[in-house]
């Protein structure tokens, strides 16, 4: 099968070489002509513009988007529309809210899958995990494609109707989220508590047959290995955070409790203050009630 893959970043790429890998043939487009040059390098034909990659694909075309979530895909999208028709297939394998796939599927005259991907980087060699909303005609079509890039047939599969495939990818983040809040958790316990532990020692045997052993805690292991078990000089702010409040809003619309997902969002958010409002506060009022010292900063 022939795809054009647009964006080659740290995800894109990989969805090449592994289209490559199968022996699929690739037309590769970045704005980026650096990233461009990179995945002709792997074996792709560069492509200088979203109209040459699209001259140069055969047809019905299938096109591959791994560009940034918001404007990136609106702006690909408008590019491509005109050289796009209803036996065409557009996948946008990003981090996309799923109401805005929603609403590019109703407006592209191709058939629009929206496919959640999970994995990152690390799913060079293994292959991803991918989630796909959209008609069941195009999720079949592309079926060898994602074969390719997912770790095989079982690691991708279709959700159900436009929007589901990144729906169940923002829940999957969210999910994310709170499993990270957990291990972060214990392992501070761990390491303010009463023992002087190795916490990759901890990790490693957790990894090795205990009810908790996950990828997230094979990257807990690896984090100590690298960083110690203090972190070094890593320090405490965590970015990033717009998947974990769309799911916490689509709880809120649902009315569905989310308490583990809904803190986790609210300590990361947290992190990044350098002194906190709410606490300064507390510590004021416990003079206010109960004339307790109240503790100042540094002048
Ligand atoms: N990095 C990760 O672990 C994961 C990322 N994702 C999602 O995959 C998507 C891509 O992520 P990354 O590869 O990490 O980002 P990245 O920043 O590494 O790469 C994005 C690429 O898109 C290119 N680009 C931007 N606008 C473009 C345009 N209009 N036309 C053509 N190319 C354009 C950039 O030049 C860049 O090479 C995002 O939606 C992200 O949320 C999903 C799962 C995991
Ligand atoms: O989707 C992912 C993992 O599953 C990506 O790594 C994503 O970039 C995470 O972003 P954030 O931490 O801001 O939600």
């Amino acid at each position: 099968m022939e795809l054009g893959v647009i964006g080659l970043g740290r995800m894109g790429r990989i969805v090449v070489d592994r289209l490559l890998a199968a022996d699929h043939s690739v037309v590769a487009y970045d704005v980026s002509a650096e990233a461009t040059a990179a995945a002709a390098e792997l074996g792709a034909s560069p492509a200088d513009s979203v109209g040459d990659l699209c001259d140069r694909l055969a047809e019905p075309k299938r096109i591959w988007l791994m560009v940034p979530a918001g404007d990136p895909v609106d702006e690909t999208l408008a590019e491509l529309e005109p050289h796009l028709g209803d036996e065409d297939v557009v996948v946008d394998g990003g981090n996309s809210h799923f109401e805005a796939s929603l609403r590019r599927a109703e407006e592209t005259d191709a058939a629009y899958l929206d496919c959640g991907t999970s994995g990152g980087p690390a799913g060079a060699e293994l292959g991803f995990s991918l989630m796909v909303g959209g008609p069941a005609w195009a999720y079949e079509a592309l079926a060898p494609a994602f074969d390719a890039v997912a770790t095989g047939p079982e690691g991708h599969d279709r959700m159900g109707e436009s929007g589901s495939g990144h729906y169940v990818k923002m829940i999957h983040n969210g999910v994310e989220y709170a499993l990270m809040q957990a291990y972060g958790e214990g392992f501070e316990l761990l390491h303010e508590g009463r023992y002087d532990l190795d916490l990759e020692a901890v990790a490693r045997t957790w990894n090795n047959g205990a009810v908790i052993r996950s990828w997230l805690l094979e990257l807990c292991e690896e984090a100590f290995r690298e960083e110690g078990s203090d972190l070094g000089d890593v320090a405490d702010h965590v970015a990033g955070g717009s998947t974990g409040t769309w799911t916490v809003q689509e709880s809120l619309e649902q009315e569905v409790p989310l308490p583990l997902i809904y803190t986790a969002l609210s300590e990361r958010f947290g992190s990044r203050a350098d002194a906190r409002f709410s606490r300064r506060l507390a510590n004021r009022l416990r003079y206010g009630f109960g004339r307790h010292e109240v503790a100042r900063r540094d002048s």
